[in-house]
């Protein structure tokens, strides 16, 4: 199952667990109503998984994707890309990314400003929707290779914090005041 954990403030290496102490573990149930996040296992492994990647992306009409490796010998800009990473931001559109190798840190806000730091490995498939804060690192394995999916054109931009003016932020502001469930 994913592991999800609230986190410390500490200004260690970044791609550190950072857990609270004692650790706090977050539900997965909690943090989606909260904050819209989803998440789906599917097996890459698996004989249902391809069917099973492929009715989602019908499902919810991802009609681009494309493959990124994140390390430094294959990631162009490598050092200047971790650091935008890892700066809080918001998108204009959901990020959905689907993990085939490797492993990392999705850090989302929740309901409260709180980070929750969620860990992602192969065949776990996290979707942050348009508007939320978050960023993204590399844990110590230093290597994540990933499948982005996107609705349309692609648009990858991100709108460091503070985004308030940003509409998706604002919309998703009263997705989150509505209740997550309405949508
Ligand atoms: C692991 S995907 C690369 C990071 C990224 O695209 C992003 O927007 C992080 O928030
Ligand atoms: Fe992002």
């Amino acid at each position: 199952m994913v592991q999800l954990w609230y986190m410390n403030s500490g200004s260690e290496d970044q791609r550190l667990e950072h857990h609270l102490t004692p650790p706090q573990l977050a539900d997965l149930d909690q943090i989606n109503e909260e904050t819209g996040v989803l998440y789906w296992k599917i097996d890459p492994n698996n004989d249902d998984g391809e069917d099973n990647l492929d009715k989602l992306k019908t499902d919810r009409g991802y009609n681009y994707e494309d493959i990124m490796e994140i390390s430094k010998g294959t990631l162009p800009n490598y050092e200047e890309k971790i650091k935008s990473f890892f700066t809080e931001h918001i998108h204009t559109e959901e990020e959905i990314r689907y993990i085939l190798d490797g492993s990392g840190y999705f850090d989302i806000r929740d309901a409260s400003d709180h980070w929750v730091r969620i860990k992602v490995i192969p065949g776990d498939l996290l979707v942050l929707p348009a508007g939320i804060y978050h960023r993204f690192t590399l844990d110590t394995n230093n290597y994540i290779k990933v499948k982005r999916f996107f609705v349309g054109e692609p648009v990858w931009t991100p709108h460091n914090r503070p985004a308030e003016e940003i509409s998706s932020r604002k919309e998703y502001i009263k997705k989150q005041q509505k209740g997550f469930k309405e949508y």
